[in-house]
């Protein structure tokens, strides 16, 4: 599976915990993740992981860009809800467009682990099946 992983500053910490915690998952598939997000996850876990832009200069739209062209199978958003975004527009149009293709996406610790425990125990090969259809 394709999984973009994704966090605002302050979320930071808590991506690099929870891919540190969930390291043996997560190197099963192919990673992705914007700029400064996969550096930090990089450098702190080994995980091999493609980087795109950094969010505010287009990293997001660049995910999103691969969920438009069915190429993205779960995003990991850990988003700061108390903080204001120069690059909103952008990470609302990534949500928009999981939703408009289906891709789950997690925007909270609660949610990503419940995504990622699911992908461990089969409830995404839906999308394996949709991989074959395109
Ligand atoms: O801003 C982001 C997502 O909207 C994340 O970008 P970085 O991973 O480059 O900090």
């Amino acid at each position: 599976m394709k999984i973009a992983l994704i966090a605002h500053d302050k979320k930071k910490e808590d991506i690099i915990q929870f891919a540190t915690a969930y390291r043996p998952i997560l190197q099963q598939h192919e990673l992705f993740a914007t700029g400064t997000t996969g550096k930090r996850i990089m450098e702190a876990t080994g995980l091999n992981i493609t980087r795109f832009r950094s969010g505010p200069l287009g990293g997001d739209q660049q995910i999103g860009s691969m969920v438009a062209n069915n190429e993205m199978d779960m995003i990991i958003f850990l988003r700061d809800p108390l903080t204001a975004q120069p690059h909103e527009p952008d990470v609302s149009a990534l949500m928009r467009l999981s939703d408009v293709y289906q891709v789950p996406l997690a925007t909270n610790m609660g949610t990503a682990e419940v995504l990622i425990k699911g992908l461990q125990e089969g409830f995404m090969d839906w999308r394996l099946i949709q991989h074959q259809e395109d």
